[in-house]
């Protein structure tokens, strides 16, 4: 990689000198990112050091210097938090507040040209985005033809398995033999098709199709691709290493014109790529200077952002990865602020880690730190219950980030298949959800008469009910509920083009008889139900129309969200955390087994333990003043309580950096092969945190049958100091820990 040298503006208007103000506060190389508007650039630079910063403003400028039009740049970030940060960063540049951005997700962006051109992918212009629920109960009909062994290859395994090649851009023609993985015992490919069929018949497509049809839409229509490769004279993105291959081909299709310099620039930092897991390719970024020629590439190294002990103990632990480009990273701070150490503290149990942090949050929110500012940053999205709870009984407020909370409610969801019915009567899958809520005594034999006629008549469930109903082939008490259903819905279709779609929405729930349904619950969470969906009505007057309402909501379901309006602190795994900032970061469950995950350790590659790491330095590096770190000696799981060793990356932190705080249990400088850990092996027998193998534990021969908790039964086929490589009964070949591994 070349380093750029200052080069001045190819132009500057005289009265944009006045408006210079916004670049007075960035350092030279941030000005430079920002002055060189023209060509392709890629800004390299670590956790901190004001990428995002650098975005927003080049953003402005370009605007501001009358290069573009506010809706002539794209600018992509990587979440819904993100993207309206940026706007609102603009607008407090601009003054104004401008409107008709193209600046989102990746996924909003695609959706929003999808829906200007969704005959392209054979949808119409109301078509549905599934959440993940109706993707499996989809899926799960398309599988049935082929009585795949669900136990074996459940459902949710060829989910991931089909959107990992929708992340790759692959459609299922493009899917090669080698591809067709044995998975679903080597009909994935098949069902991928089938599935995609499907959706296109229920007019809907998947999260992962907008990027595909997306990208197959330009690559297949030059005329729709000339059309926004004019239309977007600078294209801006945030998080560039952690792009995947569909996403990086939307970005060069749009990017690259005939003959002519694409000013697209691309921010990123490689020592912060954690989405491998869903197809992102940091080789996007290695390969930014082949594919835009003239590139330019700025590194900043200022961080502007965390104390130096923060940065020392995130170096400290990002050095220990071999795959790497390498950067300098020094505090832009005041450097002769006293500054705290990151804490790392060991706890006797994981219920004690909860409360000691709710205990610590409580303290510093006494001492007049705002909740707002700080976050609880897990590993994986199960330890959160503990803290859920531990702050509820505390009293704190908190939110959760990452979409688990309010729209995953059961009566949420039951009240957006209403509305999806509404917007669109021909979604199947929402007219399943709720045609036997409240009641209606269709059961599933009710449902295949309807599923037939329909199927017959080749029209949606819903038109197929008001056909029956009309040549009287139903009867009875199904008859009359059914009727009194396919009124209320179709006088709701009338009242919204009436009076909008706030007031139908009201209707519709009242004329359904779904919030009778729960006014007559005499559980305790009905009242707490019923109150949920007053907030939904009322999250509705925030959008023009029905559409733009579900479509945001198909949107921050996938991603993270939730509007603030009391302080709260945050609780989000870190993946949900990437390009955040909190004065004060908590850290807990680190662990083997925990952190570095247990998958990892399975896996036993490299490639995953600098994976892991990236992570923790993603974490480190969200703190501005304080990183306090957290390990337990035993945690609950499901087969009860299981010892758990300190994370190695524990040790990876410089001693210079660090307060080392013991608050339970006996920590040594190598815990690994100590006394609790083969505590653990007694007691247990077999247990969940994952540490190296004990000296003197059994010795493996290769040809020994094996069994191993998660895989099965398997043959040893090599033997190295404390993993072994066995081939399973599936045909799959594994490298694992030795200690988990059992003879038979
Ligand atoms: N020149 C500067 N002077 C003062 N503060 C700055 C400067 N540049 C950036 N900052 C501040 O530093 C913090 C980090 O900036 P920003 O979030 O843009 O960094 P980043 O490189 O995008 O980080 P990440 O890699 O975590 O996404 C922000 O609070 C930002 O406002
Ligand atoms: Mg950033």
């Amino acid at each position: 990689m070349t380093i750029s040298e200052y080069s001045p503006p190819p132009y500057s208007s005289e009265n944009t000198e006045e408006n210079k103000d916004y670049l007075s506060h960035l350092n030279t190389e941030q000005r430079n990112a920002i002055e060189t508007t023209d060509g392709p650039l890629l800004v390299l630079a670590g956790a901190g050091t004001g990428k995002t910063r650098v975005l927003t403003t080049r953003f402005a400028h370009i605007l501001l210097t009358g290069r573009a039009k506010p809706w002539q740049i794209l600018a992509v970030t990587f979440t819904n938090k993100a993207s309206r940060e940026m706007r609102e960063r603009v607008n407090a540049i601009l003054g104004t507040e401008t409107e008709r951005l193209w600046l989102g997700t990746f996924h909003a962006l695609c959706t929003r040209m999808l829906r200007q051109h969704p005959e392209c992918a054979g949808l119409t212009h109301n078509f549905t985005i599934l959440d993940t629920d109706d993707q499996l109960r989809l899926l799960r009909q398309v599988m049935e033809p082929w009585h795949i062994d669900t136990k074996r290859w459940p459902a949710p395994g060829l989910m991931g398995v089909i959107q990992r090649w929708k992340d790759r851009g692959l459609t299922p023609s493009a899917v090669t033999d080698a591809e067709d993985c044995d998975f679903a015992a080597g009909h994935a490919r098949a069902i991928y098709a089938a599935y995609q069929t499907r959706l296109r018949e229920l007019d809907a497509c998947d999260f992962g199709d907008l990027m595909l049809h997306v990208t197959e839409m330009l690559r297949t229509h030059p005329e729709i691709l000339a059309h926004y490769q004019r239309l977007f004279r600078y294209i801006l993105v945030d998080e560039y290493q952690d792009t995947n291959t569909v996403q990086y081909l939307w970005l060069r299709l749009l990017a690259r014109r005939q003959g002519e310099v694409s000013n697209i620039c691309c921010v990123g930092d490689d020592d912060q790529s954690i989405y491998s897991w869903r197809g992102a390719e940091i080789a996007n970024i290695l390969r930014f200077e082949q594919d835009f020629p003239g590139a330019q590439v700025v590194r900043l190294e200022r961080n502007y952002r965390s104390t130096r002990h923060i940065l020392g103990a995130a170096a400290g632990l990002i050095a220990h990865n071999t795959e790497r480009l390498g950067k300098t990273l020094r505090t832009g701070r005041d450097d002769n602020q006293p500054a705290a150490k990151v804490v790392v503290t060991g706890v006797e149990d994981s219920e004690i880690e909860a409360l000691a942090i709710c205990t610590e949050a409580n303290s510093l929110h006494r001492q007049g730190h705002s909740l707002a500012e700080m976050a609880i940053l897990v590993r994986a999205g199960f330890q959160t219950r503990a803290f859920e709870e531990r702050l509820m009984q505390t009293g704190l407020p908190y939110r959760i980030i990452g979409g688990t909370r309010f729209y995953e409610r059961a009566e949420i969801r039951d009240a957006l298949a209403y509305l999806r019915l509404l917007h669109n009567p021909a979604d199947n899958l929402a007219f399943e959800r709720i045609i036997n809520v409240p009641k209606r005594g269709i059961g599933p034999a009710s449902l295949q008469k309807l599923h037939t006629a329909s199927r017959s008549e080749q029209v949606p469930l819903f038109a197929g009910t008001e056909m029956m109903l009309s040549r009287g082939e139903l009867k009875g008490k199904i008859a009359e509920h059914l009727n009194s259903f396919v009124s209320a819905l179709l006088s709701t279709q009338s009242l919204l083009q009436r009076e909008g779609h706030v007031q139908a929405a009201e209707y519709l729930l009242e004329a359904s008889g779904y919030l009778d349904m729960w006014r007559n619950d005499r559980s305790p969470e009905a009242p707490g139900r019923l109150e949920n969906l007053k907030e939904l009505v009322r999250a509705l007057t925030d959008f023009g129309t029905l559409g733009e309402f579900l479509e945001h909501i198909a949107l921050v379901m996938e991603h993270d969200d939730k509007t603030a309006s009391e302080a709260k602190l945050s609780l989000m795994t870190l993946h949900g955390a990437k390009g955040l900032e909190f004065d004060i970061v908590f850290l807990p469950g680190w662990e083997e087994g925990v952190f570095p995950s247990q998958r990892t350790l399975d896996d036993g590659g490299q490639k995953g333990l600098e994976e892991e790491r990236r992570l923790a330095y993603v974490g480190i590096t969200r703190a501005r003043l304080h990183a306090l770190i957290y390990h337990a000696g035993r945690r609950r799981t499901y087969t009860g309580w299981q010892p758990s060793m300190p994370s190695r990356f524990l040790d990876e932190l410089p001693e210079e950096h660090v307060t080392r705080k013991n608050d339970g249990i006996p920590r040594q400088k190598s815990l690994r092969d100590e006394s609790l850990f083969s505590q653990g092996i007694m007691n247990n027998g077999h247990r969940q945190g994952s540490f190296s193998a004990p000296s003197g534990g059994p010795s493996f021969q290769p040809g020994e049958q094996v069994t191993h908790p998660r895989f099965g039964n398997g043959i040893v086929l090599n033997v190295e100091h404390t993993h072994l490589e066995i081939v399973f009964e599936n045909g799959q070949t594994k490298r694992l820990l030795s200690s988990f591994v059992k003879k038979i």
